[in-house]
Parts: structure tokens; C-alpha cells; sequence
């Protein structure tokens, strides 16, 4: 299950609405459950699962909002504790380091066309307190110019395709902007570039005047609440609450759904801290990966290992499209057990850039052997 529909409510307005939440949380190590699903080199397959929240009823409130602030808690990776570590090491056992498992994934790409495709937040830069300031490295930019060089590159992110671009400033790369909702190809550069379009797509485009009138009065609507940040990602939201003291979420979160409920055709979902608002349209960031390798022109073909590295619940929609496919690979950035349909993992964007390097080196030798 990747989604649960959830009633949460104001105890003092009366108000109750249904929300949308993605059941692709972070696992408690207490709750971790293995269920089995194909594991990479075939060990005993597994994959951990959160038991799903339970749909909350529509009457009385605070017991609701209660469980849509637990929700929003349980969107920070717990810490690692020593009596974890047999989960972890289990956890580790099945979705193992992509470094360590470097030579096998090498293996597979035999006779393949690698396709890149990158997450931007806690994937390629680390994740910080103000959104403005997630700043890539000039190191880490390198390793992707580098990337772009050997394989078609995009990356796929929840922000707004500008700002992206404004951090990464590659312009031989692809952009899947707004959870994949705005494509855009190399500018320049580029010997995958398609033709001369640009843009590529943008299935949302109706919603625009929708999102940027919900941006203005969720700005006005969450100034009483100190630390709150909204977000305009084009056509998507993002409500933050990294800053926001923990006593105050049940307060934002009702600003939120009180708002939201006169938008039935907008969608919340959760990322990191992050409330996201995204009309409900079905194009999520696996629809992304499934558009670009088809204008790569792989939509039918055997020939090509697509890889997406990232950290978040919005890229698990990507690595389930992988898993389907039976292509590639999904690389699940974090340092803890989480759910995932990622098969490998890395614990955090310097262990990305090690890998992408790697990538780099292997090519280039393999260049020089033929
Ligand atoms: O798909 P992504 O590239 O991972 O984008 C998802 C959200 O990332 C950003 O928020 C996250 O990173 C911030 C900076 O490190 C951090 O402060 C925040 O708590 C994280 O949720 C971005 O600001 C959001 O708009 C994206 O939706």
C-alpha cells in the first residue's frame, strides 16, 4: 500500500477533512516486519514494511490530528541506536552499500545504455534547515557535469524546475521539475538531446492558477506560526516545518487542511518535515522516469540499465516503476532502515558523489580498452 486516505480534523472549528498520506514512512525499528520481495544477488528476499496507519474516524478531533502529527514526526529517519544495530545489519544484508556492490551493478550495465537519474534534496546536496540554502558542492557538481558527460543525465526533484536549476547549473542535463511534473531537456550540449524541443512536459499545466492561489493564502494563513515555510514549486507546494517547534505542528497542519478543503482536486502528501500539496492528477516522479527513457528513445528497449538514486518517499514511485520494468536499478540514499523498493543503498550524498565518480572511472578506462 503506498497511500492512505486520512480524516484529520479541528477540534475547535468542527472541521474535518480527508487527506491523502503516503504510507512510504520511515520504519521504526520496532515495527520493521519483512515480507518477501526479489532481493539483489539473490539472498533471501525481503523488504521492511510499516504497518499502515489506520484510517481515522470522522468524528470527535484531537485523537485525529494527534495521528497526522505522529505522521508528520515519523517524516525525521529515527537515530541509529546500538540496539538496532541486528535490524540495521539485516536491513543492510538486503539492500545492500552500491559501492560494495559496485562490481555486480558494472556486470549488469554489460552491453547497456546507463541512464542517470538523480533526486536533488539529501541526495546531491545534504539536507539543511532552509530550503534556499540546500547548496550543492562544487565537487559534487563536477561528478555530475562528469556523469552527463558518459550517460544521459536528469534530475528528478519535488522542487520547482528553475530553482533546481539555478543550484545544479548544468545546462547538458535533463530536469524533471515539480515531482516530475515539468520536463525540460538539455539546453545545450547534449548529444542525447532530442530534436530541438525543450520543454518536454508538463501534464500539469491547468493547475497553475490554482497552486499559485493556494501558495498566497497558505503565505498569509501560516505567518502566526513561527518557523513555518511555504514553498511555490511551480505546480506543487511545500509547507516545512523543519523550524517549526514541535507543539506548533498541530496547529499548521489544521491551517493546511482548512485551506486544502475548498481545493478537492489538490492532493498532501509527506516528504522530509514537509507537507506536500500537489494537485491529484496521476504523474509522480515514476511517471518522469517512464517519459524520459521513452524520449531517449528506450521505451521498449533491453538495452538500457536506468539507475535512480534518492532519498525521499516521492522517489519510491520511481523505484517501483524500476522493479516493474525488471531494469535498472533504484538506490535508496539513507543512513537507516526505511521501507523502500530501492535494491541498493548509499548512506548519504558524499557516499552519491563516490559512486558517480566510480562511474566516471569505469567508463573512461572502458573507453580506453577499446
Ligand atoms: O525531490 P527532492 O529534490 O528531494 O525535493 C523534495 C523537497 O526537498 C526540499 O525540502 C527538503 O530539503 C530541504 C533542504 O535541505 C529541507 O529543509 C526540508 O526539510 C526537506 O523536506 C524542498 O525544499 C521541497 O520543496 C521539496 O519538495
Amino acid at each position: 500500500m503506498t497511500n492512505q486516505n486520512v480524516v484529520i480534523s479541528d477540534t475547535k472549528s468542527g472541521f474535518s477533512m480527508e487527506i491523502v498520506v503516503s504510507m512510504r514512512e520511515p520504519v521504526l525499528f520496532a515495527q520493521a516486519v519483512p515480507k518477501p520481495l526479489a532481493a539483489p544477488g539473490g539472498g533471501t528476499p525481503i523488504i521492511w514494511t510499516k504497518p499502515s496507519l489506520k484510517v481515522l474516524e470522522t468524528a470527535g478531533g484531537g485523537g485525529r490530528i494527534n495521528a497526522w502529527v505522529d505522521s508528520m514526526r515519523s517524516s525525521s529517519p529515527p537515530r541509529r541506536s546500538s540496539e538496532s544495530e541486528e535490524v540495521n545489519k539485516s536491513w543492510m544484508l538486503h539492500h545492500p552499500s552500491a559501492l560494495s556492490m559496485f562490481e555486480e551493478i558494472i556486470k549488469v550495465s554489460k552491453g547497456k545504455q546507463i541512464v542517470m537519474f538523480l533526486d536533488y534534496d539529501g541526495t546531491l546536496s545534504p539536507i539543511v534547515e532552509d530550503p534556499d540554502r540546500a547548496f550543492i558542492s562544487n565537487e559534487m557538481r563536477d561528478a555530475v557535469r562528469d556523469i552527463a558527460h558518459h550517460f544521459p543525465t536528469a534530475i528528478v526533484t519535488g522542487r520547482c524546475r528553475a530553482k533546481v536549476y539555478n543550484f545544479v547549473k548544468l545546462s547538458e542535463l535533463y530536469y524533471a521539475g515539480s515531482h516530475g511534473m515539468d520536463i525540460k531537456g538539455p539546453t545545450q550540449g547534449h548529444r542525447y538531446r532530442k530534436g530541438n524541443q525543450t520543454v518536454l512536459c508538463q501534464p500539469a499545466r491547468e493547475f497553475l492558477p490554482m497552486i499559485d492561489e493556494v501558495y498566497k493564502t497558505l503565505l498569509e494563513k501560516t505567518k502566526s506560526v513561527p518557523g513555518a515555510k511555504v514553498e511555490n514549486n511551480k505546480f506543487c507546494l511545500s509547507v516545512h516545518y523543519r523550524c517549526v517547534e514541535e507543539k506548533r505542528w498541530a496547529e499548521l497542519a489544521v491551517q493546511v487542511k482548512t485551506v486544502l478543503k475548498d481545493y478537492p482536486k489538490l492532493k498532501l502528501t509527506q516528504g522530509r518535515k514537509v507537507l506536500e500539496i500537489r494537485p491529484t492528477i496521476k504523474w509522480d516522479k515514476g511517471n518522469a522516469l517512464e517519459f524520459l527513457l521513452e524520449s531517449l528513445g528506450y521505451a521498449n528497449s533491453d538495452d538500457v540499465l536506468p539507475i535512480y538514486i534518492g532519498d525521499d518517499r516521492t522517489d519510491e514511485d520511481a523505484f517501483k516503476v524500476l522493479r516493474k520494468r525488471g531494469q535498472g536499478f533504484g538506490i535508496l540514499v539513507s543512513k537507516v532502515p526505511k521501507e523502500t523498493n530501492a535494491s541498493y543503498t548509499l548512506q548519504e550524498p558524499y557516499e552519491v558523489m563516490c559512486f558517480l565518480k566510480r562511474l566516471v572511472e569505469w567508463k573512461k578506462s572502458s573507453l580506453r580498452r577499446f
